[in-house]
């Protein structure tokens, strides 16, 4: 069969570093409803506050992490594409992201063009989050009805605690483990507690300490700070950890809102204040690296920890093309389910 394309979604990057170009992506981000969840009034009247100084520090951080072929986000995956060629027999495999370039729009209608007629939608985001997975999930399908494209869809579930992901993750690590270190810090992208509550309605979230830990099945299937806990608990004793030898933040919260914690920033110093010299970080919410790990971990998180009194923070890379991800991500995407 040669009619069966496989499609990774990632995030995307702003065109350039040019403060421009940072605030349009930005702008297309953040006005997407499933990313900042407000009525459109109002979140207009708070992305535009925010446009007014973000692009400037964001398009700073961007330059100072950008490679020379690009965003390292988009030529992460574009790499990952490269690698899954080899891997998926079926038919094309193709890239698109959910922000900025290559588009959804652009490269499902050059797909049906192509007389393909069955896309595994596959979105890059191990935990599941209305912000991340719905959100691509929903642009493809609206692509697909309003052009009228004759395509069908199987989509890649969260895979938060799939083994190959586990495996691929101890395989990417293990490197950095073998070597000295004294804590282990687990930083996943973070999310408003809002986000997390609107998808609770037995209400078991957020409600105590434990909570996490105690979620039925249909609380954790949407509940991105649960999955978070069973990764970073299955990656944990896959690698035989202690549970003193390592713990789970959150990392990039913007506005005023509560985010769920606790906060990257706040155990950065915690740890060097409890005596931890040798720190290792692993995120492991990104398949890529991108401005989220080099940027606010790599650079800003090791200086925060330096000046906090820690000797030295080191990043382990995100899974990017490491042979066992390549091999994982096409079991998984073998595996995904027909949708619609
Ligand atoms: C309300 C704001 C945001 C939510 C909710 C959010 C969720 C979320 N994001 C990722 C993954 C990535 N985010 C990245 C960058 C990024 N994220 C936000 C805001 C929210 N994210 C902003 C404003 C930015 C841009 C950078 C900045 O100005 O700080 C990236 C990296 C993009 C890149 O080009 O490198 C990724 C990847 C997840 C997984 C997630 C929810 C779980
Ligand atoms: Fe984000
Ligand atoms: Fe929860």
């Amino acid at each position: 069969m040669t009619d069966h394309a496989l499609l990774l979604v990632n995030l995307g990057s702003p065109a350039s570093t040019e403060v421009a170009d940072v605030r349009s992506y930005l702008n297309q981000f953040l006005m997407d409803p499933y990313v900042v969840d407000l009525p459109w009034p109002v979140r207009r009247l708070l992305v535009s506050l925010i446009l007014i100084r973000r692009p400037v520090q964001s398009a700073h951080a961007y330059a100072s992490i950008w490679w020379p072929e690009g965003s390292p986000l988009v030529v992460l995956s574009k790499r990952l594409q490269e690698a899954m060629k080899s891997q998926w027999t079926e038919g094309p495999v193709e890239l698109a992201m959910r922000y900025g370039e290559p588009s959804l729009d652009t490269v499902l209608t050059r797909l049906a063009g192509q007389g393909i007629t069955q896309v595994t939608l596959a979105p890059l985001y191990p935990q599941f989050a209305d912000s991340t997975t719905t959100t691509v999930i929903e642009e493809a399908k609206r692509v697909v009805r309003e052009r009228k494209l004759p395509i069908r869809f199987s989509i890649l579930p969260p895979f938060f605690q799939d083994p190959d992901y586990i495996e691929a993750l101890a395989d990417s690590a293990r490197p950095y483990l073998e070597k000295d270190f004294d804590h282990l810090l687990l930083s996943f992208h973070g999310l408003p507690e809002r986000h997390l509550r609107k998808l609770d309605p037995s209400n078991h979230c957020l409600r105590g300490p434990d909570c996490c830990r105690t979620a039925s099945p249909q609380v954790l299937a949407t509940c991105y700070r649960a999955q978070c806990m069973r990764s970073a608990e299955a990656f944990a004793t896959r690698m035989g950890l202690r549970p003193e030898q390592w713990s789970v933040s959150f990392q990039s919260r913007l506005g005023k809102d509560k985010w769920i914690e606790p906060y990257t920033e706040a155990r950065l110093d915690e740890l060097a204040a409890q005596g931890v010299k040798k720190l290792l970080v692993m995120c492991p919410a990104f398949v890529a690296d991108c401005i989220e790990t080099l940027e606010e971990i790599g650079d800003r998180g090791r200086e925060q920890f330096q000046e906090a009194g820690g000797e030295s923070l080191e990043l382990v890379p995100c899974l990017n093309c490491h042979p066992s991800w390549v091999a994982a991500l096409k079991r998984l995407c073998e595996r995904a389910p027909q949708s619609v």
